[in-house]
């Protein structure tokens, strides 16, 4: 006699907290800057508790709506980091609260802004006429956005060198290791509100023999993690514009098809190693397309790096 099966046949577990419970019923928009995708969300009066677990959910390529990163659309003073900077931006009204697709927190988002501004004009929470500018709250500080032919202009407020003085001095502060390089390379650490480490290659056939499924390795290692720019400066400056093509692996996602603030560090890197008499203005080709980084004087006395590239609102929906 065979004893009854008291116990059910094994299932598949269902995977923890698999929806993206905390944003039911709320809805998103979903755009790109040149390939650089982003979820969207609104809300006004940060009500979410926006855990990397769920961000990270969210910006699944499988599972999720996938994307590089999720941006919260906050009004500044409902954060602590917007309101403190009302005092001296009290316009900036909008807060762009940025998470990386493993659901940290970066400070800054070069090509994230230009989706964010064009998320909040077609919700119609903003209005910018052409020749205005709106300012916008992050945790790198305010940053003033114009429209442009094509999509809109940043200034992405000044760069600076991460390691000061030797920098300045060798032209390099660490070394890169990368999947595909034979030997490790020089570098530059860059910031522009987030940190960016820019390793120069001789020529493009290296760029594109790169393995950057694999994070590079940096040395000495930056305590709060790095994005690492490989470029390959072009030939010839006749027109007065300078051009390099980038490759990139982002702090918090892995490759990305471009990232903004690393092409104003790959920019502003590129054009200090070219000395005296290297252009303000560069094209820099990413995989997702061209963006253009100009450096320019700025009322504050400092030299400011101005970001501009298209932004691409390509769905809206409501999550599950
Ligand atoms: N893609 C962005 C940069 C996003 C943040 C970065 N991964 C970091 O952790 O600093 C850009 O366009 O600038």
């Amino acid at each position: 006699m065979t004893t009854p099966r008291t116990t059910p046949a094994p299932t598949a577990p269902a995977p923890a907290d698999a929806r993206c419970g905390e944003l039911a019923g709320r809805a998103f928009t979903k755009g790109h800057g040149t390939g650089n995708d982003f979820v969207l969300v609104t809300d006004p009066r940060a009500e979410l508790e926006l855990d990397p677990g769920l961000v990270a959910r969210v910006c699944d390529r499988h599972r999720g709506l996938g994307g590089d990163g999720l941006i919260r659309a906050v009004r500044s003073e409902a954060l602590p980091e917007g309101r403190e900077l009302l005092g001296a931006a009290p316009d900036a009204e909008w807060f762009m609260d940025y998470r990386n697709n493993d659901g940290s927190v970066a400070e800054m988002c070069g090509n994230g802004v230009r989706v964010f501004v064009q998320h909040l004009v077609e919700e119609g929470l903003v209005t910018v006429p052409e020749g205005e500018v709106l300012r916008i709250g992050t945790r790198a500080g305010v940053r003033t956005v114009g429209r442009t032919r094509s999509g809109w202009a940043v200034d992405m407020g000044p760069w600076t060198f991460l390691d000061g003085e030797a920098a300045r001095s060798r032209g390099s502060d660490a070394v890169v290791s990368a999947g595909g390089l034979q030997v490790p390379r020089p570098a530059l650490s860059i910031g522009m509100g987030n940190p960016h480490t820019v390793v120069a290659l001789a020529e493009g056939e290296k760029l594109d023999q790169l393995e950057l499924t694999t994070a590079p390795v940096v040395r000495p290692e930056p305590g709060d993690g790095t994005n690492v720019e490989f470029v390959v400066p072009g030939d010839g400056d006749d027109d007065g514009v300078g051009r390099v093509r980038m490759r990139v692996h982002e702090r918090g996602v892995g490759e990305t098809q471009s990232c903004g603030t690393g092409a104003c560090a790959a920019a502003a890197a590129t054009r200090f190693w070219g000395g005296a008499g290297a252009p303000d203005q560069w094209l820099v080709e990413v995989p997702g397309g061209t963006v253009s980084v100009t450096f320019v004087p700025a009322p504050d006395g400092a030299e400011h790096v101005v970001l501009a590239g298209p932004a691409e609102l390509v769905a809206r929906g409501t999550f599950a």
